[in-house]
């Protein structure tokens, strides 16, 4: 029979070549990914089977098996699940199809050759960690349901090679021929501790088939090394840490510490198991829109499908885990999981779950909250949002950055601290928390020591303008109207700016009126602020319009209609109290001077730079700084 060569994608080529001469800390974990596909073979074939019983026609019960030949050097895995076809081998093992694992590797050839190969661990390298330990690894499969065997075999360079093969049965047998420094693995007592260690958890027997020598003659032996039933089946107290670790790295393609570990059963109109998990590290995939929900369902312990759309909404789509109910029909399709009153109802009480554990945790241990919220808290305020039912309890778990004090800050905390005669939950928008603490919307907060939430991440801009208020206080952006601040106490009296300070009103009057004619379009109008204390001025938005931060992110999506340096709500505020405006008062009071067009235009410039824009022509804004400095020599 022929064998058809073939190349790698140019990412595997690259894992391989990671995989094959890195030390790695722990080479066990290839048995760990064979047996975690092979069950993962077996739950999609009983899934097919289904709907379709001519699959699984004569078959055995499904098992996993592992064989030693200590002088052939070789170890099998073997399954009795779904198979591969030739195209299936192809795709699924001569590609990257994790993109976590496609990710990082992009990383590391990024990084060039010196990119920390040590991090392996933490990502999916699934079937080709067999290359850690064999020189040649064989795959002999047949596709339940059809009739041809394939043989798939690599040295784990460049290539593989595909051919015709007998295959007496539907499954997968993967033969690893061990490398010399590998024969530990040739050893049965070596691969029961394995087994025990890693694979405890799966829910099928893995069986260690063997002989012995009885009464002379030699019999066959079969070892089931595994407790072999399904992990959330189990009473809570019979089940260590370590195998829920352990359940979580195979039901999640996950290689971090969960950070939250919850199972339960629910009792009552709808019955079902929980076991669920909150990763500690961030997923990379975790922004990307096609991402569905990593949960699997079950039904009577059987594996339905890991893309059952409504058992959990997409702001919780970091879990992971199992759901197995009994109230849902065995013979359930994919299809008939749309809108399922019984799978609605499953998420109701899972959500409501996960958020008062959520809760939990956030009272019992901030610090231990935070290293949560650092990575999932953009994606839980989706909530705010999508799900109006829980928003109040979303809110409530939420974390800000805030301009007077470090680390997180929730809303309660920020109402209880709030000033006398503060009545308002101030906030403002932004990409960079630091940038937004010195921003000059905020001078009047900061001389009166008045809170600011700062808001840095992109889902901020759309559930902020849908929330008017928590438990009765309204939020209000600082960078667009500062209604009420002149009603908060501030630290000291003496420290607020005096009319006397002041450039006087009629004279501030005629220069908002002569700046408003030279800019003409470019702003929606001018205006004396109080809340500028050391800039001469700033642009904010109109009190509910779009802020400032929002059009510049729709600009940068490429969003029609919206241009940068558009009129559009923005207006320039001027502070009567600098010594720049004050000059600039006076002396247009007594008859506009022709230089007031470019000093206009600059302080709108100026304005623009501030909030990390680019002037709005920088030839021109060049040229009338220059100008500008020429006149002052
Ligand atoms: N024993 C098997 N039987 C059937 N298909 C298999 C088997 N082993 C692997 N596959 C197929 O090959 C694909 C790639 O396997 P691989 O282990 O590289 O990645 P994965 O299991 O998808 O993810 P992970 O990186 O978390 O292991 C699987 O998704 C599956 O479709």
């Amino acid at each position: 029979m022929t064998e058809e060569r073939l190349s790698f994608q140019a990412e595997v080529s690259k894992l391989l070549d990671i995989v094959v001469h890195s030390l790695y800390s722990d080479r066990r974990i290839f048995l760990r990914e064979l047996i975690s596909n092979a069950s993962d073979a077996c739950d999609k074939l009983r899934y097919e089977a289904l709907t379709n019983p001519a699959l699984r026609e004569g078959s055995d019960d499904f098992r996993i098996t592992l064989k030693v030949d200590a002088d052939a050097k070789t170890i099998e895995i073997a399954d009795n699940g779904i198979g591969m076809n030739r195209q299936d081998l192809i795709d699924n093992l001569g590609t990257i199809a994790r993109s976590g694992t496609e990710a990082f590797v992009k990383q590391l050839q990024a990084a060039g050759k010196s990119g920390d190969a040590s991090q392996i661990g933490q990502f999916g390298v699934g079937f080709y960690s067999s290359f850690m330990v064999a020189n040649t690894v064989e795959v002999f499969t047949r596709r339940a349901g059809e009739s041809e065997g394939w043989h798939w075999t690599s040295d784990g360079g460049g290539e593989f090679s595909i051919g015709e093969a007998e295959v007496a049965a539907p499954g997968t047998r993967i033969v690893l021929h061990l490398r010399e420094d590998a024969s530990e693995f040739l050893e049965a007592w070596r691969l029961k501790s394995t087994v025990k260690t890693y694979s405890d958890h799966i829910a099928i027997p893995v069986v260690l088939l063997g002989t012995e020598e009885k009464d002379g003659k030699t019999e066959d032996t079969a070892e089931t090394l595994n407790e072999a039933s399904a992990l959330w089946t189990r009473p809570r107290s019979e089940i260590t840490p370590e195998q829920y670790k352990e359940f979580y790295h195979h039901v999640g393609h996950a290689f971090d510490e969960p950070w939250h570990t919850v199972h339960f059963k629910a009792e009552g109109a709808i019955e079902y198991t929980g076991l669920l998990f909150i990763p500690s590290q961030k997923p990379f995939d975790l922004f990307q829109p096609e991402r569905k929900t990593h949960v699997k369902l079950y039904v009577n312990r059987v594996f339905i499908t890991d893309e059952a759309p409504d058992l959990l909404p997409s702001y919780l789509r970091f879990m992971r885990g199992i759901v197995d109910s009994s109230d849902l029909p065995l013979n359930v399709s994919r299809e008939m999981l749309q809108h399922n009153p019984v799978l609605r109802k499953i998420q109701g009480g899972l959500v409501k779950r996960i958020l008062s554990d959520l809760k939990k945790r956030a009272e019992a241990n901030a610090e231990d909250y935070a290293a949560f919220w650092d990575i999932f808290g953009a994606v839980l305020k989706e909530g705010i949002y999508e799900d109006h039912e829980r928003r109040q309890e979303v809110l409530e778990l939420a974390r800000f950055r805030s301009s007077t004090t470090d680390g997180w800050v929730s809303l309660a905390d920020y109402k209880a601290r709030m000033k006398t005669g503060q009545d308002t939950i101030y906030y403002i928008t932004g990409d960079d928390p630091e940038v937004l603490k010195r921003s000059p919307q905020l001078e009047g907060f900061r001389a009166k020591g008045v809170e600011v939430l700062l808001l840095t991440d992109p889902v901020d801009e759309f559930w902020i303008n849908s929330v008017p208020d928590f438990q009765d206080t309204p939020l209000k952006s600082a960078a667009s109207s500062v209604e009420g601040l002149d009603e908060i106490a501030g630290p000291d009296a003496s420290d607020e700016t005096t009319t006397e300070d002041k450039a006087p009103a009629d004279q501030i009057e005629t220069l908002t009126k002569a700046l408003k004619e030279t800019l003409g379009d470019a702003v929606k109008d001018v205006r004396a602020s109080s809340r500028l204390k050391e800039s001469p001025v700033c642009l904010v938005a109109e009190d509910g319009g779009m802020s400032l931060h929002l059009e510049r992110m729709l600009k940068q999506a490429g969003q029609a209609g919206i241009g940068l340096g558009s009129a559009a709500g923005r207006i320039l505020e001027i502070n009567p109290a600098h010594p720049l405006i004050k000059g600039m008062a006076a002396r247009t009071a007594q008859g506009t001077p022709d230089s007031l067009a470019d000093m206009g235009q600059l302080l709108l410039d100026q304005a623009r730079i501030v909030e990390g824009e680019a002037p709005a022509d920088p030839v021109a804004f060049a040229r009338r700084l220059s100008t500008v400095m020429a006149g002052a020599l």
